[in-house]
């Protein structure tokens, strides 16, 4: 792919204005998503943090749910941060019954994990795939990763030192699909968005050959 792939975020609810900024700043032209029109026309889309059980009733208010659930299937590179994760995830925890995800990731994940007390945390964790120092993640009642499922790469876990969160995964790659519990649109790093970048790239590339 040659210039910037126009990358969607999700708006119907959470932190939309940081993803938009963060991937502007990382090379891509990002656009809102809330209609099928919008979303039949990008690259690739980002599932902000936010309430996913909030977001996935309004994918259905606003019928982006089967067209986001049959675009992601057939290999739209996808990021989800924190709610984007929960609804990526094949199977969610703590969740309600009629909160239902678009899917891409075979993973379960725990929402709320890190428990009622510790509303958030900070930490710093090794990313594969990002290069130079640790990245600092900002977790805002995050889900971890329980179980991942064949061909989803493990790519970071939470170092010792966090009580019961120490060793839990919470970022995963699948194909084209990333995940992470944390949000790197809040903290001016731009290194994981690049990561979905060349991600996106990868793809488009392939895609041609
Ligand atoms: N920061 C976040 O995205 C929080 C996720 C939220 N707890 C949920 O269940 O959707």
């Amino acid at each position: 792919m040659t210039g910037r792939p126009v990358v969607g975020v999700l708006a119907l609810q959470g932190d939309v204005r940081e993803h938009l900024v963060a991937l502007a700043r990382a090379g891509a032209d990002p656009v809102p998503v809330r209609r099928e029109a919008e979303l039949a026309a990008v690259h690739a889309v980002v599932l902000p943090g936010g309430e996913s059980t909030t977001m996935s009733r309004l994918l259905r208010t606003f019928e982006l749910l089967e067209p986001l659930r049959e675009r992601i299937a057939s290999g739209l590179p996808t990021y989800g941060s924190c709610a984007g994760m929960i609804l990526l995830a094949r199977e969610v925890l703590d969740t309600r019954a009629d909160a239902v995800g678009v899917g891409g990731l075979d993973v379960t994940v725990r929402r709320n994990a890190f428990g009622r007390q510790v509303d958030s945390f900070e930490t710093d964790l090794d990313v594969v795939g990002v290069v130079g120092p640790p990245v600092r993640a900002v977790f805002i009642r995050a889900p971890w990763v329980e179980r991942v499922g064949d061909g989803v790469q493990v790519l970071a876990r939470v170092p010792p030192g966090h009580g019961a969160a120490d060793g839990r995964v919470v970022a995963v790659r699948q194909g084209s699909v990333l995940a992470t519990s944390f949000h790197p649109e809040v903290t001016g790093d731009g290194r994981v968005h690049e990561l979905f970048l060349r991600m996106v790239r990868e793809s488009a590339d392939g895609d041609m050959g």
